[in-house]
């Protein structure tokens, strides 16, 4: 292959693809590469970890130094389109301003965005033909090397709007998996990020045979018209990959499923403590990881991207009246979440419907939080986490409107507002998690001599102290305590 024929549209393409598969045939694809279980977030900051990113992408591509100047360049300069099927003009806004967002979030700079109106997306080239010319005009204008979709597009439909805008045309689902992949930190959520992509790849792969042909020597290459599948050589070649990814899946998810294990092993072991659990929801952007830092006091990455945390954060925490909990920082939702990504984080999720309290975090300050709310409740009625308890935390109060505030606190059955930045309204959801995490089992009045100092610790930890007195004879308590601590105190029962 020559410089100049990577330079053609095709080329662009085939490139880029011709990475993307390489970089999932390998061996060791990124993951599992000493990255802990135990490393949550507060350890790298973004942008440090886009430049990790950067260079281990470029040292499996590179080829010469003017290609390296050409892919940094390339992914960065985007022009966004939507097709506006129903709802307002302001929804359909709100949601190419999300895609922007994201664009940004995955490192592109946003050039234009432009929504068409049409009662369905045109099966061939998503927007219709015509307009799908003016947009080649504006990329033109623009200096745009790739366009942005904000659905998800069929392979065929992707290859046909390149072939009129004559750039890389990429879907809201590669985005998200983009992004996702650029995320993930501990071994499990890069695991499941590289499954989903895979899922995502394998019914496109076809669309890439001209390029996997080319790089065996096969004859497809140049050839014009060979968007599709190309025959000969490369179908073998195409054949091959296809099995040796399905093979790569089914290790992932033979991994994933011990990952999953020794998950499991440490909640039960958190449950066996009975130590109530809250896990803080909420769609991307919306303060979640920040509420974590208010609550706990944890220097969990906080940034104003999407997307900044993928990996559950768990801390512990104590109520004002000294009770011990834990409180789990979650992956941000978003609409439209691809599929195959709602089954590739169901793990991560059911954390979520695993836990006592759900604090549902909103931003207060979107243009649309009432959306926000129905897109979480959607994803955790997927997970089957409808019986958790929920308390909605209008977020960012500082910067919202107040009469949204007002009225997502009157649409809202068990609503607080906060704001994460001037500590407003964070004594109150504290005290409200007080008195919404379960009760221990069981009450009992005990007399500790002080020999024992150790279980009355644990009773103000793991337990809810009622009375407490201190006598010549040891520590005289009346308590809720679990199961298990209860069976402890027995001997000091009065
Ligand atoms: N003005 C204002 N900004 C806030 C408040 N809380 C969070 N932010 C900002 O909102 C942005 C997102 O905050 P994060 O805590 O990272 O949000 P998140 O929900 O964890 O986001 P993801 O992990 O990406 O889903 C950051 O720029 C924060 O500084 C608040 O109370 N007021
Ligand atoms: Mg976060």
């Amino acid at each position: 292959m020559t410089f100049s024929s990577s330079l053609s549209h095709r080329g662009q393409r085939s490139t880029e693809t011709d990475r993307r598969a390489d970089a999932l045939m390998e061996e060791d694809v990124a993951w599992g590469n000493g990255f802990s279980d135990e490393r949550d977030g507060d350890q790298l900051d973004r942008s440090e970890r886009a430049a990790l990113r950067r260079v281990a992408g470029l040292s499996t591509e590179l080829q010469d130094v003017t290609e390296v100047e050409y892919r940094q360049l390339r992914l960065e300069r985007v022009v966004l389109v939507g097709v506006w099927t129903s709802g307002t003009a302001e929804e359909a806004d709100n949601s190419l301003a999300e895609l922007a967002a994201l664009a940004e979030t995955a490192g592109a700079m946003v050039l234009d965005g432009v929504i068409q109106r049409r009662d369905k997306p045109d099966p061939a080239t998503y927007i219709g033909s015509g307009k799908a010319r003016e947009l080649r005009d504006i990329v033109l204008e623009t200096g745009a090397d790739t366009v942005v979709c904000d659905g998800e597009l069929s392979p065929g439909q992707l290859i046909q709007l390149e072939d009129v805008v004559k750039v890389k045309v990429v879907d809201r689902t590669a985005l998200i998996l983009d992004i996702f992949a650029q995320h993930a930190k501990s071994r499990e959520g890069k695991a499941q990020v590289s499954l989903a992509q895979m899922q995502y790849m394998l019914p496109r792969l076809r669309g890439w045979g001209q390029s996997l042909s080319r790089q065996m020597g096969g004859g497809g290459s140049g050839s014009s018209g060979g968007g599709m599948a190309t025959r000969g050589p490369g179908e073998t070649k195409i054949e091959t990959d296809r099995r040796r990814i399905r093979e790569k899946m089914a290790k992932m998810r033979r991994e994933i499923a011990e990952m999953k294990t020794s998950r499991d092993v440490k909640r039960q072991e958190r449950r066996r403590y009975q130590v109530p659990s809250v896990a803080i929801a909420g769609y991307t952007n919306a303060g979640k990881s920040s509420l974590l830092n208010r609550l706990t006091g944890a220097g969990v990455l906080v940034e104003n991207a999407l997307f900044a945390t993928l990996d559950p954060t768990v801390r512990r925490a104590e109520t004002p009246s000294g009770r011990i909990y834990t409180l789990a920082d979650t992956v941000g939702f978003v609409r439209h979440l691809p599929h195959h990504l709602v089954e590739a984080f169901r793990s991560t999720m059911e954390e979520v419907g695993d836990s006592d309290l759900i604090l549902h975090v909103v931003d207060g300050s979107h243009p649309a939080p009432e959306e926000q709310l129905a897109a979480v409740r959607e994803v955790i009625r997927d997970v089957g986490a409808t019986d958790v308890p929920e308390i909605v935390v209008v977020n960012k109060a500082d910067i919202a409107d107040p009469l949204v505030v007002q009225r997502l606190l009157r649409a809202e059955r068990h609503a607080i507002a906060v704001s994460t930045h001037t500590g407003a309204g964070i004594d109150e959801l504290l005290d409200l998690i007080d008195r919404e995490l379960p009760r221990p089992a069981v009450e009992l009045a005990a007399l500790v001599p002080y020999t024992d100092g150790g279980l009355v610790s644990r009773v103000h930890a793991e337990g809810e102290v009622l009375e407490e007195e201190h006598t010549a004879e040891g520590t005289r308590l009346r308590a809720r305590v679990h199961e298990e601590l209860a069976a402890a105190l027995r001997p000091h029962t009065v």
